[in-house]
């Protein structure tokens, strides 16, 4: 449930329009206001340019002094028309900075709130929210707000122009005018809905992407290929229907605004036409209408309806808009798991290496895990052990401040560990975790995980890990994620060591760091964690293998 200003709890969709995005239009609402107020201006000189082309035409309907009319009304109208093209282009700089300040805000936001505070919402949602659903905000932002402003001003200004020059022209407007807004709210609450199945469709389409693509080996041992393109053709299908849906929402709407705007022209048209074949006779303040009249009223009449048309064009990206902000409210309502400190550089935390817990409990999702009591000083190595489950890894994500206590106390440095100094603790240790993961870049990089440039021959060294580079196709320039080639389990495990070393951490958490080797590869890991210690460093790790348990200073089991 989202929950408005007051904490109340609110389904996103039940807001009314108005509410909706306010939040994250806050910031803007200065420069949405000051566009759509140029706009407005830019709009209301269009009757200016009106009333001089009439006024000089009826001048040379009447003889007089045809040229001199002519020329005042060419200056008048240049003029007009470089003052809206400025207007309209200061409006629309407004409203891209707007959009892009919006958009990047908010995508900033979310990264770092999933960096600080996970969600249990999947990492295809997220970056589908990120970096394509976001965009749908710029169209909502730059086009509906000025077209809302627009309309509720400018129809009513050349409403009373109109009025004030023939009272059956004010009336024809009048009559046709609001059909267009009353269909618009029609189809408005439709083209919501069909926006929001269009986007729960993408983000649905984006989840199964990611899924099928890391399971792809087991797709192909399972022999599930065929079964798995007939799944992704059923939801492309449903893709297809819910932005045809989109579409014919979008069609349906412009159409009978067209038909509408083009029948009230065309009725102020036959009106002008005939008043001025002498036919008709009233319709005027003073009878018919003179041909200045005429003319302007002709002119002002297709601008009427022109900010209406353009509200009811934009109606589609504020009901895209409206799904994209209700995604982010359902976001900001969803349960996290609160990392401490803020996830930034800092300076490291002071003072030898210490870490001490004392009846701590690490408060997982829907469950607390009691942590062991342990102290460790600088250069010493631990061994937590224990059968599965008993919270080994709980107990390291817990020491390098990624999940927070729910009671107890656990200090590090001599200093409690809150979000005050977990960003300086997490300085000086390094996580090694159970699953290795490369990300699509060079191994340097991967391996240079604060950036410094430096070279990592001696890092790789320590962990035994220099003949694993040797033997990959461009050394430390080759790419091991996405499409990379790979390496073995064993393998990938050295090179995690190498970068937890690499970073100078003096304290190395490392979770299970021998699973599933061979003894004599196994061996090799131990010795590089030996030799860690050797040169001074800390070193605690979650294992079920007896020969590391027996390497280390000394064993905890947990879970007794
Ligand atoms: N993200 C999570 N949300 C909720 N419960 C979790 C989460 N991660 C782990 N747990 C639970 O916490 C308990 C401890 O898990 P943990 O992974 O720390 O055990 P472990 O001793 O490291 O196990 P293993 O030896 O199999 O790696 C388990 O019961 C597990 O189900």
């Amino acid at each position: 449930m989202a929950k408005d200003e007051s904490g109340a709890a609110q389904r996103p969709g039940s807001r009314p329009g108005s509410q909706i995005g306010a939040r994250i239009l806050a910031p803007v609402a200065r420069e949405l206001r000051i566009a759509g107020w140029l706009s407005v201006l830019s709009g209301a000189l269009w009757p200016v340019q009106a009333a001089a082309i009439a006024w000089a035409v009826s001048g040379w309907a009447e003889g007089g002094a045809p040229f001199e009319r002519a020329w005042i009304t060419a200056g008048l109208f240049v003029l007009c028309a470089a003052l809206r093209a400025g207007l309209e282009h200061r409006a629309g700089a407004l409203l891209f900075d707007a959009a892009d300040q919006t958009i990047a805000r908010n995508r900033a936001r979310l990264l770092t709130r999933e960096a600080r505070a996970p969600t249990d919402a999947g990492s295809a949602r997220i970056a589908s929210l990120t970096v394509q659903k976001l965009q749908l905000l710029q169209p909502w932002i730059t086009r509906y707000h000025v077209a809302m402003m627009r309309a509720s001003v400018l129809p009513l200004l050349l409403l009373l122009l109109a009025t004030s020059q023939s009272w059956l022209v004010g009336l024809t407007l009048l009559i046709a005018g609001p059909l267009i807004p009353v269909f618009m709210a029609l189809v408005g609450m439709a083209a919501e809905d069909a926006s929001r199945r269009q986007m729960s469709e993408i983000g649905t389409m984006n989840d199964m992407l990611m899924d099928r693509l890391s399971a792809m080996l087991d797709i192909r041992l399972l022999g599930a290929a065929d079964r798995t393109a007939l799944d992704f053709s059923a939801r492309a299908e449903a893709l297809r229907a819910s932005t045809m849906g989109v579409l014919k929402v979008a069609f349906l709407s412009s159409t009978v605004l067209e038909l509408f705007s083009a029948l009230g022209v065309a009725m102020v048209a036959v009106f002008v036409g005939f008043t001025l074949l002498g036919e008709i006779g009233f319709g005027g303040w003073g009878g018919g209408l003179t041909l200045g009249q005429g003319l302007f009223l002709l002119l002002i009449a297709p601008e009427f309806f022109q900010p209406l048309r353009d509200l009811a064009a934009a109606w589609h990206d504020r009901a895209a808009g409206f799904a994209v902000v209700a995604e982010l409210d359902a976001l900001d309502a969803a349960d996290r798991r609160p990392v401490l400190g803020q996830v930034r550089r800092a300076v490291p935390l002071a003072g030898a290496i210490s870490v001490q817990t004392r009846a701590a409990r690490a408060a997982l999702p829907g469950r607390v895990v009691p942590l062991p009591d342990l102290t460790l000083r600088a250069g010493q190595s631990l061994a937590l052990t224990g059968p599965s489950g008993a919270g080994k890894s709980t107990a390291l994500s817990a020491l390098a401040g990624l999940v927070p206590l729910a009671s107890g106390a656990l200090s590090v440095c001599g200093t409690a560990l809150d979000d005050t100094t977990a960003d300086a603790w997490r300085e000086r240790v390094a996580l090694m975790p159970q699953r290795p993961h490369f990300s699509d870049e060079t191994l340097g990089d991967w391996l240079d995980t604060r950036g410094t440039g430096a070279d990592p021959a001696a890092a790789l060294a320590l962990a035994d890990a220099r003949d694993v580079v040797r033997r990959l196709p461009g050394g430390l320039e080759a790419r091991l994620g996405e499409t990379g080639g790979g390496v073995s389990g064993g393998e990938a495990r050295r090179l995690l060591l190498a970068r937890a070393i690499f970073t100078g951490a003096d304290l190395i958490l490392a979770d299970e760091p021998t699973a599933d080797l061979d003894a004599e590869t196994a061996g090799r890991i131990i010795a590089a964690l030996r030799n860690l210690q050797a040169e001074g460093r800390t070193i605690i790790v979650a294992t079920h293998d007896p020969a590391l348990a027996a390497a280390m200073d000394a064993q905890l089991e947990l879970g007794q």
